[in-house]
């Protein structure tokens, strides 16, 4: 189990007697980019809180870095991105950051290097000193995906990292997630209704009404659907569920 990052056996959740994941198996490699694709409601948020242990799944068992879910260590050892802000809206994005870093029990060099990063790569260096109650929606996405990346996990969880931030910075917050996985070995999974960002994982997993309903690398599953995109991928594969 321990080759895996994230393994998840049998696992299964309702809400008010409507099954949101049907009992599913899954493991995912260390040190791959992972993309968790699907249309809104398919899942997908409900399957990572549960990886997170935010939220505990009726049936079935989840490891991540080798630990059970839920444990105090993954809190530290997995960079999280919710789909939602969790940001202090009265303090400045410096004040944001350097609160996370807190937690993380970072030493003040450290925490002054990696706020230093973190701010760089989504660009946020300039807007650091003004009230993130005044920032935009894809300001407060950009300081949220600076949040996850702070104490350097070995494992990130980002749901949608994306939506609302322009293209340009889109496919540079996108470059830096595959060279973290090329260079510094690290593990990626990451929610995306994005086709262009599909294309640059290395697996993709389609999730349909809570069943896994193909999964593979993104040449593999086109050549299978003989499709031309993963939307045609998604169709095709409707139908059959794995
Ligand atoms: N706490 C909850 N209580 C009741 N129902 C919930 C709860 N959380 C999620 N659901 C329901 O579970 C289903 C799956 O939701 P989930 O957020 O996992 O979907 P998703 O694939 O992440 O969608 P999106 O792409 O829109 O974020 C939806 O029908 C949602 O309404």
């Amino acid at each position: 189990m321990e080759n895996y990052a994230i393994s998840l056996n049998n696992v299964a959740k309702s809400f008010h007697h409507k099954q949101v994941i049907a009992p599913l198996s899954l493991t995912i490699p260390k040190g791959q980019l992972i993309g968790l694709l699907g249309p809104s409601g398919c899942g997908k948020t409900t399957l990572i809180k549960m990886v997170m242990g935010m939220l505990k799944p009726d049936n079935g068992e989840i490891q991540a870095l080798g630990l059970q879910v839920p444990h105090r260590q993954l809190l530290i050892d997995i960079g999280y991105m919710a789909q939602a802000d969790a940001l202090y809206l009265d303090l400045t994005g410096e004040e944001n950051l350097q609160f996370f870093a807190k937690l993380y029990k970072l030493s003040k060099q450290e925490r002054a290097e990696r706020v230093a990063y973190a701010a760089q790569l989504v660009r946020l260096t300039d807007d650091l000193h003004n009230k993130v109650g005044n920032y935009s929606g894809g300001m407060k996405r950009r300081l949220s995906l600076a949040i996850s990346l702070l104490q350097n996990p070995p494992l990130l969880i980002l749901d949608e990292p994306t939506v609302g931030i322009d293209p340009v910075l889109k496919k540079e917050i996108w470059s830096e997630l595959v060279r973290l996985k090329n260079d510094e070995q690290k593990t990626i999974l990451v929610t995306t209704h994005a086709m262009d960002e599909a294309e640059k994982c290395d697996q993709l997993i389609m999730l349909r009404d809570g069943h896994i309903i193909a999964k593979g690398t993104p040449q593999a599953l086109k050549a299978h659907y003989e499709a031309q995109d993963f939307d045609e991928v998604f169709l095709k594969a409707g139908g059959e569920v794995l």
